[in-house]
């Protein structure tokens, strides 16, 4: 009922995602700048499959939630969801999804990392692949389903780039969705372009390792400036910011739409 104080009928909780998403680190820092600690709010470490279920039974029973929200991503199209306003920007405005590479990739592999370097979309395009999978397509037909319908897209990002002759290309990337879509895009164009390309999913911390120890050759998975911000900075010598590969995205707080009193974080407050 909206006129009961929204903390005690969730108690408090804000349902969040796995541990080492750059999300989480910002709503850690929400807590404290709004201030939602001291009233006791505390976020849950879960998953992406484990937050997006909760969601949806809360919404079924048209029940109160907060969640750690992103764009792009199928759940603002599957539920009624509405950012929370940020004032004090702890979340930034819109962010941008990078491309990282190893030092090094663009002299050794100067054709995979020219497909990496044209290689950008935008979020509807990214949703296509993400809806695709979230329907129970496996991630790499999804892909090359995509790469089939957008042949102009496929043309931008090869243009001038030679055949790989079976070069090996190794991606990293964290298991969100949006990243499961672009990386297994970027592989496949990869491979249609004669390279082997292998993927694998890392957590966070991880990832960002394997490209500045060389382990990997490159990830679609840096969101910046904030999200990644710290890893950024930890690793910026040791990397390659090849760039964006997609605008536009957006990470913040999120409600279901029926939550008609709550639009901002500070509306958690009090
Ligand atoms: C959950 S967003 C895809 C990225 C991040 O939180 O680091």
């Amino acid at each position: 009922n909206p006129h009961k104080k929204l903390g005690p009928q969730i108690n408090y909780t804000i349902t969040g995602i796995d541990a080492g998403a750059g999300i989480m680190a910002s709503t850690q820092n929400a807590l404290k700048e709004y201030p939602l600690a001291q009233n006791k709010w505390q976020l849950q470490t879960s998953s992406t499959a484990a937050m997006t279920s909760t969601l949806a039974k809360a919404i079924k029973f048209k029940q109160p939630i907060v969640v750690t929200g992103w764009q792009p991503h199928w759940m603002f199209k599957k539920f009624p969801l509405k950012f929370l306003k940020d004032p004090k920007n702890v979340y930034g405005s819109s962010e941008e999804i990078h491309t990282i590479a190893r030092k090094g990739l663009a002299k050794d592999n100067p054709g995979a990392y020219k497909i990496l370097k044209q290689f950008k979309w935008n979020p509807a395009e990214m949703s296509d692949v993400m809806l695709q999978t979230n329907a129970g397509v496996d991630p790499k037909v999804a892909a090359d389903n995509f790469i089939k319908k957008n042949p102009k897209l496929y043309a931008e990002w090869t243009k001038g780039a030679p055949r790989g002759n079976g070069k090996p290309v190794k991606l990293t990337y964290v298991a969100w969705d949006s990243e499961i879509a672009s990386t297994n895009v970027m592989a496949e164009v990869l491979n249609k372009m004669g390279y082997k390309a292998t993927i694998q999913a890392l957590e966070m911390q991880p990832m960002w390792a394997s490209i500045a120890t060389n382990a990997a050759d490159a990830s679609l998975s840096a969101w910046l400036p904030n999200t990644a911000g710290l890893y950024m900075k930890q690793y910026k010598d040791k990397i390659e910011d090849v760039g964006p590969n997609l605008y536009g995205a957006k990470v913040g707080l999120a409600v279901p739409k029926y939550m008609k009193n709550i639009n901002t974080i500070e509306d958690l407050v009090n």
